[in-house]
């Protein structure tokens, strides 16, 4: 396993076309890459905006047949510069639409997670979002082991269910990552407040990555908080970004980790015998 390597987080531009934005994304992941990436992060949803209208005409096969674009693109980056690449985008099946991430590594895909929690919420005069009008929810939480660590993958809403992080932790995770999309509301108050308490909480390495926020003046599209964030087992931040279109890289050390988690034991302190997280899958 790999111990030291760069990570980067892809903050893309989404347009109104899937063509263009993928051909923006292509590009952001090949700088990454050229400034020694391994593992490159996408945000939720990154080819699409994040309205229903567009996340059905954006939405892909996971299967061997019909739409494959982004996951053929993606598929294709990944081979070529031997890098791995998680993300999500808007998955077709039968006639049901998931929210669903990938983990391709070297151009083969490794994983697919469906968000488990879906973003139901009413901010009454703020932000009123009811994403099971479009998606169904998975039913079941994934890790992916590789040649970097083992990364645990839940999807924006996801990050507020700290049940899933203490899961993945007690599975082995190194990794945690959130391919996300916050709102203007909740972005400023919770977002690296999350992203914080997770890190802090299960001693991973945590990414938050977002696509840029749509900057025009169709009220009816939703404005993504961006600020993709980095963070270190101690919760420090290592990169981060505001809103617009941005690559964020920095280095991991998972012999770091092993020295956090030995220096403040907590995964080995829990009191199992008042208190215990029951999995069920
Ligand atoms: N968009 C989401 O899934 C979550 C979000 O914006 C929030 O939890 O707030």
């Amino acid at each position: 396993m790999l111990k030291k390597f760069k990570i980067a987080c892809i903050q893309n531009a989404i347009t109104a076309t899937k063509t263009q934005t993928l051909a923006l994304v292509k590009d952001q992941i090949k700088e990454a890459a050229i400034q020694g990436s391994k593992v490159c992060i996408l945000g939720e949803c990154f080819n699409s905006y994040y309205v229903k209208a567009q996340l059905q005409n954006n939405a892909e096969d996971f299967g061997k047949t019909g739409e494959r674009q982004t996951l053929d693109l993606i598929s294709e980056i990944s081979k070529q510069f031997g890098i791995m690449i998680i993300g999500s985008i808007p998955e077709k099946s039968g006639d049901k639409m998931y929210n669903t991430a990938f983990c391709f590594n070297n151009g083969q895909l490794l994983v697919t997670y469906r968000k488990t929690h879906l973003f139901d919420i009413d901010i009454p005069g703020k932000i009123t979002y009811k994403e099971s009008l479009t998606f169904s929810a998975g039913d079941n939480y994934k890790i992916v082991d590789t040649e970097y660590g083992k990364f645990g993958i839940g999807i924006c809403y996801d990050i507020r269910f700290p049940e899933l992080a203490q899961i993945m932790r007690e599975k082995g995770c190194h990794f945690l990552v959130y391919p996300g999309s916050f709102n203007l509301t909740t972005g400023p108050l919770h977002w690296e407040l999350l992203l914080k308490a997770r890190a802090v909480d299960y001693q991973c390495y945590v990414a938050g990555v977002s696509s840029a926020r749509y900057m025009g003046n169709d009220e009816s599209i939703y404005k993504a908080w961006g600020h993709s964030t980095l963070l270190d087992p101690m919760a420090k931040v290592l990169a981060t970004c505001e809103h617009d279109p941005s690559v964020i890289i920095s280095e991991v050390d998972l012999d770091y980790l092993e020295q956090v988690r030995q220096q403040i034991p907590v995964s080995q302190q829990r009191r199992n015998d008042i208190y215990e997280l029951i999995c069920k899958k």
